[in-house]
């Protein structure tokens, strides 16, 4: 069993490439036996995390889910605790397997309910796992409800009931906030999957373990990956500032200097050789802290050998660079306003298309609403499946894409897309993005490849806001000057 952290390097499998492994392993191994593995797996992390835990209430749905609930049960009992089992099943339809740990569960003396208790100190999600095909009603929803509305911590078998494996769509009413981030538990079996750790899947999972029930996965195609923490880059001592690359950063129009000075300031403190400064307002003036940054007109500025950060605080007036930008820049990260601007223009598209085809380095960086724009969709489409959106946006521009929000998805033409695990809600406030733009300016200037760039670049963002103390407030300039590694 193991804790997943977002230091973690995993594979994430789909249902369907899980339904795979799990006939694949039960077809070698005697009946009951990866249930019988799952529910012991249940009781063990159960008595790990609660061990004062007095009331243990087990919510089981009709399925198999519900039969590793049933198994923990039973594992429970025999090990001096006492279970409540509240159980949706129908005796006729249960599969074979949770109908044989529905008996080991009567034999151990297991006390079955019609109704919750009327308090417990750890409840159980055993309701729905992968097979979850609609959003839960009735007495279901209930329970699911006052479980999550109560001060007891929940682990949740599998996934938690309710939400989407593949993509982190909650399917149930959203899950309340919990105070402490520990009161969720996630027990994943046999395979992680993507939607514990996107969308809504990381409040609703909180703290996610895996067991893989002795089941080996490596032979299976996984849907996805978590990338993990990135390694560490050594200078070497006959390095100078040109092994580490020009930066360029192209926006601040009148009123947003700020945004495109967050960017430059974040690509200086990650490491970037010499940053330059294309600012779109000609009055601002550079911030008097920061003299390394170098102010230039953009139009003046030779792109074919730096990388250039472009849109931040771009406002309209950033249409009219970008074509040349899109033409001439060896990389490119492509952010905020020219994101909006690519969206609404049929020609730039076909310039970064273009791009794409000539294999020039490119990261777009969009937020879900930028993306819909990309996608000429809307918001909700785009979280419904984020990892979907950001592959299908990568596919179409030829270009690495990073789709921020929680469990930021990084994919790429030709690879499987990645969640970074980095990062928490303190990230939302006005500018981090403009400071991760300038991080992956950084990492792209120093010649890592784009997705790779992206992916380190969006880890040490995140990684600085986990590390970020709790008692000093997380802005923009700040997170930018932490950038140094
Ligand atoms: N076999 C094994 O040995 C192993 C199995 N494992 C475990 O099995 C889990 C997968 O089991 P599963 O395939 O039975 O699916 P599961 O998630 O229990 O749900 C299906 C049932 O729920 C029902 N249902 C669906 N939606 C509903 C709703 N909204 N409200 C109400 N009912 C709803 C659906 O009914 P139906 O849609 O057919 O009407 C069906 O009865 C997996 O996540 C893991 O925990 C692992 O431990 C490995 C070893
Ligand atoms: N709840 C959250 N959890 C994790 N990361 C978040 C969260 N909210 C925002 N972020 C991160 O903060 C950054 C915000 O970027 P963006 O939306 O472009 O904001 P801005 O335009 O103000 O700079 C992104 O890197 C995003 O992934
Ligand atoms: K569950």
């Amino acid at each position: 069993m193991q804790r997943v952290t977002s230091s973690t390097v995993a594979d994430l499998f789909d249902v369907a490439g899980t339904r795979m492994l799990e006939q694949a392993a039960a077809a070698t191994l005697p009946p009951h036996t990866l249930m019988q593995r799952a529910g012991l797996a249940v009781a063990r992390l159960a008595m790990a995390w609660a061990p004062h835990a007095r009331a243990v209430w087990i919510a089981c749905g009709p399925g198999n889910n519900g039969g590793d609930g049933l198994e923990a049960a039973a594992q429970l009992q025999q090990r001096g605790f006492a279970p409540v089992v509240t159980w949706l099943g129908d005796a006729d339809r249960t599969p074979p397997d949770a109908r044989a740990s529905l008996e080991r569960a009567r034999a151990a003396g297991v006390a079955f309910a019609e109704s919750p208790p009327a308090t417990w100190d750890l409840a159980i999600d055993a309701l729905l796992g992968i097979g979850a095909s609609r959003a839960p009603d009735g007495a279901m929803a209930r329970w699911l409800a006052s479980m999550h509305a109560g001060a007891a911590p929940v682990l949740s078998v599998d996934v938690p009931s309710g939400l989407d494996a593949d993509t982190g769509r909650l399917t149930a009413d959203p899950m309340p906030p919990r105070a402490h981030a520990t009161a969720r538990i996630c027990l994943s079996l046999l395979t992680l999957k993507p939607g514990l750790f996107t969308a809504q899947g990381r409040d609703a999972a909180g703290e996610v373990w895996l067991d893989d029930l002795g089941c080996d996965a490596s032979g299976a195609k996984p849907a996805a990956r978590l990338a993990g923490a990135p390694p560490l880059h050594a200078r070497l001592h006959s390095s100078h500032k040109g092994s580490y690359g020009d930066v360029a950063i192209i926006g601040g129009a009148p009123g947003m200097a700020g945004a495109a000075l967050l960017a430059a300031s974040a690509a200086l403190h990650a490491g970037a050789g010499r940053v330059f400064a294309g600012l779109l307002d000609g009055r601002a003036a550079l911030d008097a802290s920061q003299p390394e940054l170098m102010l230039r007109d953009p139009a003046s500025l030779d792109l074919s050998q730096m990388t250039a950060v472009v849109g931040c605080g771009g406002g309209a007036a950033i249409c009219a660079l970008l074509p040349r930008v899109l033409s001439t820049a060896r990389h490119a990260v492509i952010d905020a306003d020219a994101l909006n601007a690519i969206a609404q223009d049929a020609a730039l598209k076909l310039l970064l298309e273009a791009r794409g085809r000539r294999a020039q380095p490119t990261v777009l960086t969009p937020h879900p609403l930028e993306a819909a724009r990309l996608l000429d969709t809307d918001t909700a489409e785009v979280q419904a499946d984020r990892p979907h959106a950001a592959q299908r946006l990568a596919d179409r521009f030829g270009s690495t894409v990073v789709l921020k929000g929680s469990g930021t998805v990084i994919a790429a033409p030709g690879e499987r897309p990645s969640i970074n695990l980095s990062g928490n809600a303190r990230l939302a406030s006005a500018g981090t993005g403009d400071a991760l733009a300038g991080m992956v300016g950084a990492a792209m200037a120093s010649g890592l490849p784009a997705p790779a760039a992206a992916r380190e670049a969006v880890w040490h963002h995140g990684h600085l806001a986990d590390q970020w103390p709790a008692d000093l407030p997380l802005t923009a300039s700040a997170l930018a000057r932490g950038g140094a590694r």
